[in-house]
């Protein structure tokens, strides 16, 4: 599997954000991307994720895993036909709804996204939450709804992780939790892509610095 982006640029509102930027990710590596605020990391990540439309260049997924190494969509074919179908992405906000529980909204993410993974019980225990999923998530604290957003990742497979400042409100336990899990998914073949303005202890990772310029 290889995500390759070639002379990707973006826009907001119709002003160029960034131009010219390109990258080579095989199966098993990070991407950091860091830069000041306002220089269109969110901008690059939501273009990747295909939820805003490319502006130049291109973004594209290939060589998915073999057949038997992921849960195939449907009866044959492709597993992963595009980078959306290929892709969790975890915004800055949590997507999740706070009147229903912590584990009715994974339940709702396994069944939406499919290639049930981890069980929603077995999740909330990896990332600390065991035994509160029948909350309200609107109950949860900033670090907690955090925790229970990257419980989503869990649940479903998805080979590409798009992940916008995950570590925002996490206390240094959770922090290194996290980075154990990126860990492990880039051990098994997985490609994470994440903006941060922190360190996330993902080792080895290459890093696309964005803003220099401005
Ligand atoms: N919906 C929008 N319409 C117009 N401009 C926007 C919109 N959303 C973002 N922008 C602009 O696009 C630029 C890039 O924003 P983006 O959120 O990608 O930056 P960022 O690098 O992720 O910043 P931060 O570190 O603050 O999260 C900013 O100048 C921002 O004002």
């Amino acid at each position: 599997m290889r995500l390759i982006a070639e002379n990707l640029g973006g826009e907001r509102g119709g002003d160029t954000v960034f131009s010219g930027i390109g990258f080579a990710l095989e199966g098993g590596q990070a991407l950091v991307v860091t830069g000041p605020n306002g220089a269109g990391k969110s901008t690059l990540l939501r273009i990747i994720a295909g939820l805003l439309p490319v502006a130049e260049g291109s973004v594209r997924i290939e060589g998915v895993m073999k057949i038997e190494d992921v849960v195939k969509i449907g009866d044959g074919g492709e597993a992963f036909p595009s980078i959306a179908s290929a892709c969790h992405y975890l915004g800055h906000q949590n997507a999740m709804k706070p009147a229903l529980s912590v584990a009715e909204n994974l339940r709702f993410w396994r069944d939406f996204n499919g290639d049930g993974h981890a069980g929603v019980e077995e999740a909330l225990e990896t990332v600390g939450l065991g035994g509160i999923g029948h909350l309200p998530f609107g109950y949860l604290s900033t670090g907690q709804r955090r925790r229970a957003a990257i419980a989503k990742l869990l649940v479903s497979h998805r080979p590409l992780w798009l992940l916008d400042e995950p570590t925002a409100g996490l206390d240094k336990a959770s922090e290194a939790r996290f980075a154990g899990l990126m860990t492990r998914h880039c051990e098994e073949g997985g490609i994470i892509v994440a903006a941060t303005h922190l360190p996330l202890g993902l080792e080895g990772a290459k890093e696309l610095r964005m803003g220099e310029a401005g």
